[in-house]
């Protein structure tokens, strides 16, 4: 390999049967299947496209006025039912990095009053269903009626089995209507966790993945929904510290490589052709491969035959996330963050702290299912935050902005339209040893940090089946996955 800008570090440790597996892309599910390949013995090598591991889930340095700054692309939030999450932070040593709270508690402020009110969700340490249940009797942006509706609705989508096809056909708004909601409880409690958790509203959500997320977050266990968040820049998780873990367990990681095609190889397995830079292409033979990248080049890169019809995965649409980047001269926000209601924002993060400022307050906004948003200009944006913040925040009104600047993703997450799951493949494909991963494939999870997490061990256990190798057995509860060829 001859790449000028190429970075690659740690050699093979070598296996016991000399097996040798190539990763494609380095996300979460890129990472998290090499640690698992390097940890049964394969001898592995990651590539990675861009100059950096961690892919939807990164930061940058902007120098701004209020000093260099350390910036996340979207604000990431993890939650204690995150079991793969979270031994995945455990994995490359940043457990503490990323703390939960003690206790689910999150403010609601409902900006659509002059006065804009307060209001709190939050757990009491009961068991399920108990623990939300003094919350919800007391939550003031609902009236009783809707707060009893709301306790029903609950108690019936525990039920529910979110695998079950038929409610993937169904949108979630629907099946909440059915179940006695009003207009103003999907947007004051169901929308609210909703929409920032499937990236979408729940008139366009599927039924099952909104059954997934309300079951396991909020009416497995009591902790379930205990909210985590990283107290350093993503870039220091989701790549520093990853690409740390991946040299220790000897897998190779070379980045700004980018796979072009995965064929047949000559003796068996696979070839795997990689373009570093301006060189030419490089081909790497090998036992097994994980597709760790997004579905549409998961489409390209498949071998012939290797699904029924690939041309499915081009049916997996995307949807984006914005974020608005407000710093202010002095602190506006008490709370480490809240979100709104009755306003154009949604979910507000102070991320002061990791942004290494040190004077003023940093907020980030983050606007899920921000079609209408996506291609606004930043003055346009900028107008309708600013006085928003200060009709939510007192102390905003006073205050100087120092910074003001917007992040988007177009492509944040896979679409979770009705549909999607049946859209979505399993790990193994036809090609024996090719596998997918990413948190668009067949986890049974919206598009989140713990999709791509067990995606990317499904994979490994698929790949590493393939080559009739034991799988590295460290228990995360829940993660068997859904393999399905
Ligand atoms: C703004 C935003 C906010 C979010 N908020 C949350 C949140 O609060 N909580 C949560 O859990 N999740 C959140 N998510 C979703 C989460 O970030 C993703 O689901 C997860 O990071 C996806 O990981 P992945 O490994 O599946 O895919 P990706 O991160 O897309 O990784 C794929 C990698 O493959 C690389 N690649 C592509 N093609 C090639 C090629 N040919 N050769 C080599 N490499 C290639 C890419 O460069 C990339 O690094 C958010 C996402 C965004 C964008």
């Amino acid at each position: 390999m001859t790449g000028t800008d190429m970075r690659t570090t740690a050699g093979h440790r070598g296996g016991a049967e000399h097996r040798r597996a190539v990763v494609i892309g380095g996300g979460l599910a890129g990472a998290t299947a090499a640690l698992k390949l390097a940890g049964a013995g394969v001898a592995t090598t990651l590539f990675e496209a861009r100059p950096r591991l961690g892919g939807l889930a990164f930061s940058f340095r902007r120098d701004s006025p209020a000093g260099a700054l350390s910036v996340d692309n979207g604000q990431h939030v993890h939650l204690r039912c995150c079991t793969a999450y979270n031994w995945f932070l455990e994995r490359i040593g940043a457990r503490e990095l990323a703390p939960l709270q003690r206790r689910l508690d999150v403010s609601v402020l409902d900006a659509a009053h002059e006065r804009p009110r307060p209001g709190r969700l939050r757990r009491a340490a009961l068991p399920v269903p108990l623990h939300l249940a003094g919350s919800l009797a007391a939550y003031r942006h609902l009236s009783p009626a809707e707060r009893l509706a709301a306790c029903r609705a609950a108690l019936a989508l525990r039920k529910l089995d979110p695998a079950d096809p038929a409610l993937d056909g169904v949108d979630f708004a629907t099946w909440l209507h059915r179940h006695g909601q009003s207009e103003r409880a999907v947007q004051a409690l169901w929308d609210l966790v909703g929409t920032a958790t499937l990236n979408a509203r729940a008139r366009d959500a599927s039924m099952g993945l909104a059954a997934m997320v309300f079951k396991t977050g909020l009416l497995s266990e009591p902790g379930a929904a205990d909210i985590g968040l990283s107290r350093v820049p993503l870039g220091h998780l989701h790549d520093t510290l990853t690409r740390a873990a991946l040299d220790a367990a000897g897998v190779r990681t070379v980045t700004q490589s980018r796979a072009r095609s995965v064929t047949a190889g000559e003796k068996g397995g696979w070839r795997v052709s990689v373009v570093h830079g301006q060189a030419p292409p490089l081909d790497h033979e090998a036992d097994a491969v994980v597709l760790a990248v997004p579905q549409r080049e998961a489409h390209d890169l498949l071998p012939d035959g290797a699904l029924a019809d690939r041309r499915r995965l081009l049916d997996i649409g995307t949807a984006p996330i914005v974020n608005l980047h407000v710093i202010y001269d002095r602190r506006v926000l008490r709370r480490p963050f809240f979100a709104a209601l009755g306003s154009p924002l949604q979910w507000i993060f102070d991320r002061t702290g990791p942004s290494g400022i040190d004077s003023g307050q940093y907020l980030a906004v983050s606007q899920s299912a921000a079609h209408e948003e996506i291609d606004l200009p930043v003055g346009v944006l900028r107008e309708r935050c600013l006085p928003e913040l200060a009709r939510m925040l007192p102390a905003a009104r006073g205050a100087r902005v120092r910074d003001f600047f917007v992040t988007r993703e177009r492509t944040a997450t896979f679409d979770p339209c009705p549909g999607v799951g049946r859209l979505r493949p399993g790990a193994r494909t036809r090609a024996p040893g090719v596998c997918l991963a990413g948190a668009w494939t067949d986890t049974g999870w919206p598009a989140t940090m713990e999709g791509a997490v067990r995606s990317g061990m499904t994979a490994a256990r698929e790949a590493l089946a393939a080559m009739g190798r034991p799988y590295d057995n460290e228990a995360v509860p829940g993660t068997e996955g859904r393999a399905v060829a």
